[in-house]
Parts: C-alpha cells; structure tokens; sequence
C-alpha cells in the first residue's frame, strides 16, 4: 500500500489556499486587459509605504529594547508584561482604534494638547499601526534574545562590556536574525493594517482605506487597482527583505608584531561569601594563601556559583579579597566589568559571528600586539580569520582563554576548562595553562572533578559539598590527609572499604589484622590504602605468609603500569597498582599492606 505524504499533504494545503486567491487574482487581472483607473490610488500607496516605515522604525526603537528586557527580567511583573504587551494582537483592530481614540481623540486629552493632529493625520495613522503592530516585534525579539546564551553577556561582563555595550555588541547581534523577522512582520502588518486606522486617522487614505472606499463606492471592479497595488508592494518589500543582507566585512586579519605582556605576579585569592539562588544557598570561605587554587565537589556542589560570585556575575554577600604587590584589595559591590577578573565558563562563549582576531579583540582596551602574542602562544595564528563554527572543540576553548588573557586578568577562574575533550588534547591544554601559570605568576581559580588536574594545575584545594567548604588547603595536604571518607573520594582516593575495630584495637578485614589503632572495639570505621602501596604476592610465592588472603578478579594493563583488582573473603575488593608482570585472574593472591599506608576514619 502506497504511504500517504502526510506532511507535505497537510503542508501543500495551507500553501494552496493562501496562494490561490492571489494567483485567481493575477489571472483575472491578466485575461481582462488590466484595471480600470484609480484616482488617488499613487497617494494612498505612498502615505502607507511612507507610515509604515515611520511605525516600524518606532517599533523597532522601542520595541528592541522592550524585547530585551523582557527576556532577561524574572518575575511575576515580568511575566504579566510579556502577556500584556501582547494584547493588542487579540483585540479586533477596530476596538484598538476606538481605545486609541480615548487617549488620543481630538476631545482627549492627548488630543486636545496636540490640537487635535493626531486623528486625521499621518501622525494618527502611525499611532494606530505602531498600537497593532509592534507586538509582532516585541514577541520575535523577546524570543530572539531569551534564546541569547547568557554564558555570552556574561562573559562580555568580565571583558569590561557595560550594560549597554553588552546589549549592543552582544545580544543586539547574536538576537538579529529574529529582530530582523520581526521588523518585517511590524512593516507588513503595519502597511496592512486598516481598523484601528478608519477609525483614528480616515484621513489622509493609506492604501486598505482607499481600496475600502472605491469598494464602498463603486463596487469590486475598482478595487482592482488598489488591490493589484498592495499586493506587487508587499511582494516587492518580501523579497528585498529575503535578498538584502549587510554585506560582511571579509578582510583578513593583519596581525601586528607580537608582544609578550609584562608578567605582573598574580595576587593571592581570598574570600568569603553568601549567595542563595533558587532555594539553594552557597556558603564559601578561603583565607588567602596562594595564587592557584583548585574547586572540587560533587555534582551541584555550588563550585559553578563560587566562581560566577568571584566574577561579580551573581548577587552574593560578603567580601572577595585580592593580595598583590599594592596589599589587600576587596572587590565586594564592583560590577564585573571594573573586577578586572577572567572568566571561562564551561562552555567558551565565543561569539559566533565574529573571526578568531575580533574574539580576542573584544575584551574592552584589548591591546592587538598582545592579543596577537597569545594566538601565537596558543596555536591559533593561522586560524584568526575562522569563526568559531569553524573551529574544534579544543580550539575555542584556546581562543577563549586567548581572549581573557589579553586583557590582562589579575585573576581567571575557569570552569571545567577541559570537560569533554579527548585525552590527548586534554593533556595538551593542561599543561599549556601550566606552563602559563609558571611563566606568568597568573592568578587562577580552577573548577574541575578531576582531581589529577587539581593536582597538576593548584597550589590549594577546597572541596566543596553542598554549598559548604568540607575540606580546604595545601594540595599536598589535603591529598595525604582527607577529612572523612566523602573528601577522600571527591580526591579519587580508592579503596575506601568499611571496617570495625576488634579487641585490643585491632582493625581486621576477614581474620587478617589490617592495623593496630586507638579505637576501642566494636567502632566501626571506614579505612583506605593507595593501591601503590599494596605488595601482591601469589600464594605459591616468596612472602606468601602473611597479609590478607583475596583472589585476583581483573588485570587491567595501562601504558605505564597494571591496575589488579582483587576480591577478599569479606566481599571487599581492593586494587593494586604495579609495574612488572601481574598474576592473571583467578588466581589466589596474598596482600601486603604497611600498617602505616592505612587511613581511617571512625563512622560519626
Ligand atoms: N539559576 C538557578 N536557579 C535555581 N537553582 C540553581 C540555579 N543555578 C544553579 N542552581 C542550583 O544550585 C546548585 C549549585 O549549582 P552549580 O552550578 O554551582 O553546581 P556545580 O557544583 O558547578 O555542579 P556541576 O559540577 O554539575 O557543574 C545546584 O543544585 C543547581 O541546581
């Protein structure tokens, strides 16, 4: 059985019936040798064309910005306005020209003051096709800019962009494909409109009311002219619409000579905040004590919210304090514009209309000798001229970092700078921000799950779990010295396995003694071990004697050494980490474990 199209069935009969009445219309007109004339008809088209243009351009001035500001804005205001604002599309054009009459009637007050020339005059036929058509406008600008990435305004934010400029030079271009849409349906709507014009401004006629009063007047033969009139300028305005485009700018970049920046030693980072955002409350302190500090924490942690209220980019309380050369310096209550404080989020916020050379420009006073000194250190030179649809993953993330350090940061935060790439690339970015930190003294604030790359990339540690500091300070230490069995696993620390101490202190696994503590009996205990200081041996082996008994359940053999997975008697299992050869699984296993390799935390 043949399948019905469905779609392009339901699609076709939409199309038929708006197009058939106007090509009925152009065979009509062609078969009777052309229309009768129409005095007046010239004046009309051009008081519509002249109006509706004037109303768009209103429109479009206040409209944008009424757009804008109502996709950022939350609330229940907000909210109310974005369904006001829509009203006069429901209301019949005629009820919003009699609404508009009370405001602006020769007897209202308006009206009165003006002398009466809003009715009856193009200033009224503009009121009336600004009234009904400008929520065309508003609607498709509200949508184009709340689908604006808000990762891009702020990150504009951080670059030195004020309000204003980050609405012009980023949401303005970002948001145009539909503020463009909807200026064209404002023009057509407003060339279009008749209702709210009859009734507030009969005079002078605009198109529809002219081809309104031929049809009053004389019937349907004399509307031909008017309507063949409307209809060849709209298709005209269509069409230029679709086929006129700013001409992009393709000059390549020219890129000055290189200048490294003055290395200016980062400050230290300290500090203090409160911040609640929908329900969830983010309570975060940390002494100044070094210039590289790593954030870890679970999954909704709050590490994203510390770094945006460090950026000034979230309302929090409290103080953020910079150590440099000059002494303490609070930024607490600066906007994030005057912090002088790089932010990467997690996703680069490149802004997709601009070439590589413009993103790393777009940082206000970017200096271009120095923008050129860092696509040159990071790889980038001969991709200045690529938009960032045109780049990889990994080199957005560089132009991205390219952008903030041009502009000189005192102190760059970067969340998960490295999620997502693949381990080569990773490996290469991480060192690359490494040798940056060593080479320039740089300042930075690094959000990551991995605690490797804490380890590679900070000097502290602060891992963070729900909202609240669980563990803070040197790497080294907090790495040796995990607070409870929850820090030691936010720091990939492994085998963590539960225990209870026995008599005399003892703490057991199965009938082995693991460690000798200070514990009375019966407390139970989570324990752990580094998996490279287990010493596996085979039961048939030297120094089979001894340790616990566990039979090898998986080898896995990594480039530089072999993980062994083994199974003890009491369902635990642990893994040993070793260079030489491994015994194969199944095999019966003994473990060596130095009483002092143990940790162990009592069970609150
Ligand atoms: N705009 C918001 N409205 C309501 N809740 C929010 C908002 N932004 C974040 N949250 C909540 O705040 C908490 C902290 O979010 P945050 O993004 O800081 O987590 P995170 O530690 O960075 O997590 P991840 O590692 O998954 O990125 C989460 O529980 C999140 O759901």
């Amino acid at each position: 059985m043949n399948r019905i199209p469905v779609l392009p069935v339901l699609a076709g009969l939409l199309l038929a019936y708006l197009l058939v009445p106007i090509v009925a219309f152009a065979v009509r007109l062609a078969g009777s040798g052309g229309a009768a004339a129409a005095p007046g008809v010239g004046a009309a088209l051009v008081t519509s064309l002249v109006t509706a243009t004037i109303a768009t351009v209103v429109i479009g001035v206040l409209g944008v910005p009424l757009g804008y500001l109502l996709a950022r804005r939350r609330g229940r205001v907000a909210a109310a306005l974005g369904v006001l604002v829509q009203l006069p599309l429901a209301l019949p054009p005629l009820i919003s020209g009699v609404l508009l009459v009370y405001l602006v009637g020769p007897y209202a007050p308006l009206g009165a003051l003006t002398g009466g020339r809003l009715t009856d005059t193009r200033i009224g036929i503009v009121l009336a096709q600004v009234f009904v058509a400008a929520p065309f406008l508003v609607v498709a600008a509200r949508s184009a800019f709340a689908a604006v990435d808000p990762a891009l305004t702020d990150v504009a934010a951080t670059l030195g962009h004020g309000r204003l400029s980050r609405f012009v030079r980023v949401a303005l271009p970002v948001a145009g494909g539909g503020i463009r849409a909807g200026l064209l349906l404002a023009w057509l709507r407003a060339f279009g409109e008749f209702g709210a014009t009859v009734i507030l401004a009969y005079h002078p006629y605009t198109l529809p009311v002219f081809t309104y009063v031929q049809f009053g007047s004389t019937g349907l033969p004399a509307t031909v002219l008017p309507v063949a009139v409307a209809l060849l300028a709209a298709l005209t305005v269509l069409v230029a619409a679709d086929h006129l485009r700013l001409p992009r700018r393709r000059r390549q970049a020219v890129l000055p000579a290189p200048v490294r920046p003055n290395g200016r030693p980062g400050p230290l980072i300290g500090f203090d905040l409160t911040a609640t955002v929908g329900g969830f409350g983010l309570a975060v302190a940390h002494p100044p004590g070094a210039r590289t500090l790593a954030i870890l924490g679970p999954s909704g942690a709050g590490k994203s919210m510390t770094l945006r209220a460090l950026a000034g980019l979230l309302p929090a309380a409290g103080r953020v304090t910079l150590t440099g050369d000059g002494g303490p310096e609070r930024l607490a209550g600066l906007d994030p514009e005057h912090r002088e404080i790089g932010y990467l989020p997690q996703d680069p916020a490149l802004l997709p209309q601009l070439t590589v050379w413009r993103q790393v420009l777009f940082g206000v006073g970017a200096d271009p000798a120095v923008a050129a000194y860092w696509l040159d250190r990071l790889g980038l030179a001969d991709l200045a001229d690529r938009r960032p649809d045109q780049l990889s993953g990994g080199q957005r993330r560089r132009v991205a970092l390219a952008r903030a350090l041009t502009r000189r940061p005192r102190l760059l935060l970067l969340d998960e700078p490295f999620a997502g790439l693949d381990t080569p690339v990773r490996d290469e970015l991480r060192h690359e921000l490494r040798a940056l930190q060593r080479d320039t003294g740089m300042a930075t604030v690094l959000v990551t799950h991995d605690p490797d790359e804490a380890a590679l990339l900070a000097d502290e540690v602060l891992l963070l779990s729900a909202g609240t500091v669980r563990q803070q300070g040197r790497q080294e230490e907090v790495y040796a010295h995990p607070c409870d069995p929850r820090a030691a696993r936010l720091l990939g620390i492994r085998n963590l396995t539960a225990g209870t101490v026995g008599p005399g202190g003892v703490l057991r696994c199965g009938a082995a003694a693991v460690c000798d503590t200070d514990l009375p009996a019966g407390t139970d205990v989570t324990w752990c071990v580094r998996p490279d200081q287990i010493t596996l041996s085979t039961m048939d082996g030297a120094g089979a004697a001894g340790g616990l008994a566990g039979r090898v359940v998986d080898v896995v053999r990594l480039a530089a050494f072999t993980e062994t997975v083994i199974e003890l008697p009491t369902g635990d299992r642990l893994t040993a980490t070793r260079t030489g050869p491994a015994p194969e699984p199944a095999t019966p296993v003994r473990l060596a474990i130095p009483p002092d390799a143990v940790t162990l935390w009592p069970s609150r």
